[in-house]
């Protein structure tokens, strides 16, 4: 479990988070909903262990992010950001490599590597350096660097995701709509398999889709945290996003007019 207590942050000299208490539980999907510049991807920042001058605490599983050691705390979290360096011209084979690297030398195997490539659909992108790649190829493959580092081994059963937890800040950004569904039912799955996510997200209709639970950011303030079907209420989306928001028929979807 994530838990926040009293978390604000402060960055020269104007408030990006006002101070906040959350407990996030584990193997479920989290979104993370409000405007440009609400701070969801400063709290992001703050549950990866990046913003080291956050005021609070925040624990995860009952241990303050502090006192984890990095390499502990890289292979119980995996953090994707919403932009990406691409300094080094690699392969992809080499990127999601570099993610499987975290676990420690020589402890990943071929096998992980091939399963997160054949996940990503990024098998005949292999040996294709990265510099190549278009925006919703490349944001696949940093998307698999990225679980690659928490990815378990065939020998950790049904629960193999257990304790392990995904930040994803707009992981869909630039993805086309056949992989953008086909890694939402993957992320399920992974869920049904132990995994805890916490995203970004703007889009209404994957907020619907995915999350069991939503947090809604506005100018820095929780305004509200619990389960999906609360949180997604026109009302409530009116006030965070300013924008008309309607259920469109029985089985609830939402519908915004243009
Ligand atoms: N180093 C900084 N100095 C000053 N302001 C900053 C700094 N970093 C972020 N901010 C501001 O903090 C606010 C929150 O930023 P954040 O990136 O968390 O927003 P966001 O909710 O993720 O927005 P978006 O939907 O546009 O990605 C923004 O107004 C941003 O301009």
């Amino acid at each position: 479990m994530f838990e926040i207590r009293q978390l604000s942050y402060t960055c020269n000299g104007q408030v990006l988070l006002q101070p906040m208490d959350v407990k996030l539980r584990s193997g479920q999907i989290h979104v993370l909903l409000g405007e440009n510049g609400a701070g969801k991807s400063t709290l992001l920042r703050c549950l990866s262990g990046a913003l080291h001058t956050m005021q609070g605490e925040v624990l995860l599983d009952g241990k303050l992010l502090a006192e984890w050691s990095l390499p502990e705390l890289a292979k119980k979290r995996a953090h994707l950001g919403q932009r990406q360096e691409n300094a080094f011209a690699f392969s992809v084979r080499q990127l999601v490599a570099l993610g499987l690297e975290v676990q420690g030398p020589g402890k990943q195997d071929d096998s992980q590597l091939q399963e997160i490539l054949h996940c990503f659909d990024l098998h005949d992108l292999a040996e294709r350096s990265i510099s190549t790649l278009s925006g919703g190829e490349l944001q696949r493959a940093h998307f698999a660097r990225t679980i690659a580092q928490i990815w378990p081994t065939e020998s950790h059963g049904e629960q193999r995701f257990s304790g392990k937890w995904l930040l994803l800040d707009e992981w869909y950004a630039g993805l086309d709509l056949k992989h953008q569904i086909s890694l939402l039912r993957k992320m399920k799955q992974w869920c049904h398999e132990g995994l805890s996510i916490v995203m970004v997200v703007h889009d209404l209709h994957l907020a619907q889709a995915l999350a069991d639970r939503c947090l809604l950011l506005k100018n820095g303030e929780l305004l509200f945290y619990g389960s999906a079907q609360e949180a997604l209420q026109p009302d409530r989306l009116r006030q965070l996003l300013e924008v008309e928001v309607h259920v469109d028929n029985e089985q609830g979807y939402l519908r915004v007019d243009f």
